[in-house]
């Protein structure tokens, strides 16, 4: 595999655009991702004078994928996103290379559902890989013929406002606060 692949997801419309009657203007084919601008009709309004902005551009990744509605056929579910973006992080991992999965948008953009997903139905990428990373260790261990050890080392941070905040230790609780747990959650079977 190439060191660094880029996938894009396109989430489905919020209550606040929805109630701002706000209009999907991004289109997923395969690995492109189209974005119309619905403010230029390609002139401008003068008669002879053609606006040569585009109306519509469009971004070539390694992965698109179109996750607005779940009747969609071509709904792309965390199950997907695991298939090829998972998978390839446990192979290189069992390869021997350190693997990093970077999760970038604006809040709200989607990145704790993809990285976390919600229950066990739409678990995201860290259970999954991490099921798949412990019963591949298992799997190695017992097999009769070699007996291997393993080591794993996983981190998880976020970067906010430049700050970098590690999610797997509990935060420092602040005055009159609790203290907050980040629960690491493994789903069997997934
Ligand atoms: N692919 C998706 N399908 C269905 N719902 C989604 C999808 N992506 C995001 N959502 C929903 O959109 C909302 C915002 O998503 P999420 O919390 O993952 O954003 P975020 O990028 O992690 O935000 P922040 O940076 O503020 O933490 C959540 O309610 C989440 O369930």
């Amino acid at each position: 595999m190439s060191h660094i692949k880029v996938a894009v997801r396109v989430r489905p419309l919020n209550a606040r655009e929805i109630d701002s009657l706000a209009k999907m203007v991004v289109e997923v084919n395969k690995d492109t991702i189209s974005i119309t601008n619905p403010r230029l009709d390609g002139n401008t309004g003068q008669s002879d004078v053609v606006d040569s902005r585009e109306r519509v551009k469009s971004f070539v990744f390694d992965y698109a994928y179109l996750s607005t509605e779940r009747e969609a056929t071509n709904y792309a579910s965390q199950s997907q996103i695991f298939q090829d973006a998972g998978h390839e992080v446990l192979e290189a991992a069992f390869d021997g290379y350190n693997a990093c999965i970077f999760a970038y948008g604006q809040t709200g953009s989607g990145k704790t559902y993809t990285m976390m997903g919600n229950g066990e139905e739409e678990a995201g990428l860290t259970p999954r890989i991490l099921q798949g990373l412990f019963s591949r260790v298992k799997e190695a261990q017992d097999h009769p013929e070699c007996s291997i050890s393993c080591r794993v080392d996983v981190s998880y941070m976020e970067i906010y406002n430049e700050k970098v905040r590690d999610l797997l230790r509990p935060s420092i609780p602040k005055r009159g606060q609790g203290n907050e747990r980040f629960t690491l959650k493994i789903y069997p079977g997934t």
